[in-house]
C-alpha cells in the first residue's frame, strides 16, 4: 500500500510511545503528518498513545529486520524519526553491551532497512553527552567529542555512521543533540513517566507529591554559583517543534546536519528545587549528598544553528513554565 500523492506525508517514529517521542508524534500530527509508531513497549506508554495520538502503534523492535521490511513495504514513509534507545547513563556503564546492542546495532538495522526501501531522510535523537566535559560554555556543535559513558559513545557511533551513510548512500539526516529534556505537553495530555526515574525535575515533583521523603542533591562542592551542577533545561514541546522543523528541512532538500537543542541558559540543582517549591507551594525537603559519578559541573548549549538553519525559536524557555507544565502533568498522572 502506498499513499496517493495528495495524502498526508507519512513518518515512521521509533520510540514514539516514550517521553520525547510521544510529544514529537503529537507535534507531527498537529502539523498534518500521518504517523506510524514502532515501539517495543519495554518502556513507553501505550495508554497515552491510544488516548491522545492518532498514530498507529506497532509493537516491535528495531532489531527485527523482517518487521522493518514489512513496515517499509506497507507504508510510503517520507522520513524516519528515531527515538528508540536505552537512556540510562549509569546502567550503560555497568551493562555496555546492552547499550551497544540496542542503540548502535538497532539503529544500524533500521538504517539498512531504510536503504533497502529507498527511504532517505532520518531524524536522530543524539545527546549533549557526546561532548563530554565542556572546554567552552555555551557548547557549540564543533566542540570536541569526548563521551565518558557507553550511552554517550553509542550515540556518537550512530552520528559517525550517519556521516558515512550520507557519503555512500545519500541518506540525509538531522542529528539533534538535546540538552536536558524537561516539562510536559502544555495542555497536560502527555508528560514524563520514566520507570525507573533518574531525572531531576520529575524526582523533585515526586517529592512535592509526597511520593519521596526528600530530593538528594548530588554534590554541593562544584565550582558553580551555589556549588551545585548547572544544566540547560529544554521544554519537551520545544524539542518536538524542532523535530517537525527538522523533517521539513530534509523534505525541502536539506543535507545532513548536527544541531544542538538547548535554551542557552543554565540553572543549578538548587535553583530547580527552589523553582519547584515556588510552583508547587510544597516545602520539598532536600538533602545534600555526594557527587554522582560522571556528572560534569556545567552543561549549557549554544543553539544558534537551530535558530539559523531551522528557524527554531523555543516558546517555553522560562524554567518556571517548564516546571509548571511538568507539575500539572505529575499531579494528574501520579497525584492521589
Ligand atoms: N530524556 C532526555 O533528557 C534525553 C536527553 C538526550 C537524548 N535523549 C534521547 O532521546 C530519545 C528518547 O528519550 P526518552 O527520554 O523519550 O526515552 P523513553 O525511554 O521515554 O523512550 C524511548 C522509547 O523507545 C522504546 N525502545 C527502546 N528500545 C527500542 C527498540 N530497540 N525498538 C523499539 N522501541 C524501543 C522504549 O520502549 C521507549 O518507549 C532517546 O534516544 C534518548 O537517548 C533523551
Ligand atoms: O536526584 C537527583 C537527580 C539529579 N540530580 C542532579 O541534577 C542534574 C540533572 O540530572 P538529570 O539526571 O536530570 O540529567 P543529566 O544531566 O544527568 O542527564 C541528561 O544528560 C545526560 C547526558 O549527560 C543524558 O543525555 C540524559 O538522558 C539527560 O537527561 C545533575 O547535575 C544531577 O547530578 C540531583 O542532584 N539529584
Amino acid at each position: 500500500m502506498t499513499n496517493s500523492s495528495n495524502a498526508a506525508p507519512s513518518i515512521l517514529v521509533t520510540g514514539g510511545a516514550g517521553y520525547i517521542g510521544s510529544h514529537a508524534v503529537l507535534a507531527l500530527e498537529q502539523a498534518g503528518y500521518q504517523v506510524v509508531i514502532l515501539d517495543s513497549l519495554e518502556y513507553g506508554h501505550p495508554d497515552l498513545v491510544e488516548q491522545h495520538l492518532n498514530a498507529k502503534l506497532v509493537k516491535g523492535n528495531t532489531a527485527d529486520r523482517a518487521l522493518l521490511d514489512q513496515l517499509f513495504q506497507d507504508h510510503n514513509f517520507e522520513a524516519v524519526m528515531h527515538f528508540a534507545a536505552y537512556i540510562a547513563v549509569g546502567e550503560s556503564v555497568t551493562e555496555p553491551a546492552k547499550y551497544y546492542q540496542n542503540n548502535v546495532y538497532g539503529t544500524l538495522n533500521l538504517l539498512q532497512a531504510m536503504e533497502a526501501a529507498g527511504v532517505k531522510r532520518f531524524v536522530f535523537s543524539s545527546t549533549c553527552a557526546i561532548y563530554g566535559p565542556p572546554k567552552t560554555v555555551p557548547i557549540p556543535e564543533e566542540h570536541p567529542k569526548n563521551p565518558i559513558s557507553p550511552y554517550a559513545s553509542s550515540k556518537l557511533m550512530v552520528e559517525m555512521m550517519l556521516k558515512d551513510f550520507q557519503a555512500a548512500y545519500g541518506l540525509q539526516s538531522v542529528c539533534f543533540r538535546y540538552f536536558n529534556a524537561a516539562g510536559a505537553d502544555p495542555q497536560g495530555r502527555l508528560g514524563e513517566d520514566h520507570n525507573p526515574e533518574t531525572h531531576l525535575i520529575p524526582l523533585v515533583l515526586q517529592t512535592a507529591l509526597g511520593k519521596r521523603d526528600h530530593i538528594s542533591i548530588y554534590g554541593d562542592d562544584y565550582d558553580t554559583r551555589d556549588g551545585t551542577c548547572i544544566r540547560d533545561y529544554i521544554h519537551v514541546a520545544d524539542l518536538a517543534d524542532a523535530h517537525v522543523k527538522g523533517v521539513q528541512y530534509l523534505m525541502d532538500g536539506g543535507e545532513t546536519a548536527f544541531i544542538n537543542l538547548g535554551n542557552g541558559n543554565g540553572f543549578t540543582v538548587k535553583e530547580v528545587i527552589e523553582t519547584a517549591r515556588k510552583v508547587t507551594g510544597h516545602p520539598i525537603p532536600a538533602v545534600e549528598c555526594d557527587r554522582r559519578p560522571g556528572d560534569p559541573p556545567s552543561l549549557i548549549g549554544s543553539s544558534d544553528h537551530a535558530r539559523k538553519r531551522l528557524g527554531w525559536v523555543p516558546k517555553y524557555a522560562d524554567l518556571e513554565t517548564i516546571v509548571s507544565h511538568a507539575w500539572q502533568w505529575h499531579q494528574q498522572r501520579h497525584g492521589e
